[in-house]
């Protein structure tokens, strides 16, 4: 799968992730994330390439990772990973406490793999992302198609309200060659909690709750201006 090419720029998501690329600096390993917002993230990071920045990265997904290499980001095996200084990617839902929903482009776990191996996240939203309670946007699970009818029925248990996501007439497939059950809480009053949950049903491989991981959330407006909030 390839990343389309975003022929309407969209500014507030561009200057977060260009805002973000300000962070990196010669000599660091990367992590890009997945997604609309990420996409800015790496054309800039290519951009800077080409211009003499000397940096590797990993990826958080195959699109990621295809788009990196076409924009001539040097993209080295997870063997070779030594640390990674910073990850930069995009959330669904991101709270004051940085606490964030991720996983609508279906990258959940391979973006919480590389998020939790980094010294740094910086999160990239647009204002709309930016909420007082997470929740509103359904909260993606990835689950392992063996029985998933039984672990359905355990986040029925928990009032997710899940349901598989489709591409098409076919069960969306993640990277990872799962389904993602999306989950309708429309308030999460207690995320820790939920998380912990979640993650304990068998079938459950990781849900999109990612807590005490991002350092920083940086928000672009329309006006080109951005804003940042630490942890
Ligand atoms: O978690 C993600 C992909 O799994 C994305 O970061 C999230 O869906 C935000 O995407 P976008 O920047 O396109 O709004």
């Amino acid at each position: 799968m390839a990343y389309i090419c975003y022929m309407q720029i969209n500014i507030a998501k561009k200057v977060a992730a260009e805002q973000a690329a300000t962070y990196i600096k010669s000599g660091m390993t990367l992590g890009l994330g997945t997604g609309s917002t990420a996409y800015y993230a790496i054309m800039r990071i290519g951009e800077m390439v080409r211009e003499g920045l000397s940096v590797k990265a990993v990826a958080t997904s195959e699109e990621s990772e295809e788009l990196a290499r076409a924009q001539g980001i040097p993209i080295i095996p997870f063997s070779e990973v030594d640390r990674i200084h910073i990850d930069i990617d995009g959330a669904d839902e991101a709270n004051a406490a940085l606490q964030l929903i991720k996983g609508g482009g279906g990258a959940l776990l391979r973006e919480k793999i590389i998020a939790a191996a980094s010294d740094q996240m910086i999160v990239i939203a647009d204002e709309s992302k930016v909420v007082a309670q997470l929740g509103k946007f359904p909260l993606p699970v990835e689950i392992i198609p063996f029985a998933y009818e039984l672990t359905l029925r355990r986040l029925h248990q928990l009032h997710a309200a899940p349901a598989l996501r489709k591409k098409g007439d076919q069960y969306f497939v993640t990277d990872n060659g799962n389904y993602i059950a999306d989950c309708h809480y429309e308030r999460i009053a207690d995320p820790e909690t939920l998380h912990a949950q979640l993650n304990d049903i068998p079938g459950v491989v990781e849900n999109g709750l990612f807590i005490g991981m991002a350092h920083l959330l940086i928000i672009g407006k329309e006006d080109g201006t951005t804003r940042e909030i630490r942890r």
